[in-house]
């Protein structure tokens, strides 16, 4: 459903991204593994219309997006949750939820009980201020504002990073869960092998920006991991 094709993208005169292509289907959790700079985040933000391409493109559901702003391919179905999770630090929870209201593909002013449904902590601290929460809760919150718009591809930078093994456990679980319901594609950004190991069914590895390996989850052996993973 989720296709790029040929990607070349990059800052100024650096090209970062060298013709990458992947695909992501419905029910499918695709992870981006590859060192630290080789092009995970820059590709992830190709696809969410952050960064434009200079070659190649990016379709969804057969149609091409490669030229569409970030909000029109929000509101045709893809989500982000991004490393860092940007959370609106002033705003409150709430109102944080609702921003990612914006981008639902239908007109709807509450947040959907699915979303909130994942996160049982959330209404717990609505009126909260996005900026006072722990990085775990503002990952979860980040997790739930993408949620909220219903997204059908859904893509996850680094979800885990720097947030406490409870809530790991958490993010795991809603990620399977995700998986189990079969209508969302995921594609995830994940450092941890143990991580991506249960959740993911397929992999492409970066290296300097090009895709140098791909497989299915059981395929990803120690010489893959020691040529492309290890620092
Ligand atoms: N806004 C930017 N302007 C210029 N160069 C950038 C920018 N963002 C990233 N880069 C460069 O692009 C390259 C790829 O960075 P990117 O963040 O996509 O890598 P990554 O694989 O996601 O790494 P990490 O695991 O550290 O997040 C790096 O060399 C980085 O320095």
């Amino acid at each position: 459903m989720l296709a790029v094709q040929q990607l070349e993208a990059g800052y100024g005169e650096s090209v970062i991204l060298r013709d990458v292509s992947l695909k992501v289907k419905r029910g499918q959790v695709v992870c981006l593994l590859g060192r630290n700079g080789v092009g995970k985040t820059t590709l992830m933000k190709s696809i969410m219309g952050l960064l434009k391409a200079r070659e190649g493109s990016v379709t969804y559901n057969g149609k091409d997006l490669t030229k569409k702003a970030p909000g029109l391919r929000a509101k045709s179905g893809i989500g982000y949750v991004p490393q860092g999770r940007e959370i609106f630090a002033q705003l409150s929870v709430y109102e944080n939820l609702l921003l990612g209201l914006e981008a639902s593909r239908v007109k709807v002013s509450t947040v959907p009980e699915e979303a909130i449904a994942k996160f049982p902590v959330l209404p717990t601290m609505y009126e909260r201020r996005g900026g006072d929460l722990s990085g775990g809760q503002q990952q979860q919150l980040a997790f739930a504002r993408a949620l909220a718009a219903r997204p059908e591809v859904l893509l996850l930078d680094e979800p885990c990073e720097g947030i406490q093994p409870s809530i790991v456990d958490d993010i795991r679980d809603v990620i399977r869960s995700i998986k189990a319901d079969g209508q969302t594609a995921v594609l995830l950004v994940e450092q941890s092998l143990d991580f991506v190991k249960s959740v993911g069914d397929y992999f492409y590895v970066l290296e300097k920006g090009a895709v140098v390996w791909e497989g299915s989850l059981e395929s990803l052996d120690d010489e893959v991991i020691r040529k492309y993973l290890t620092v």
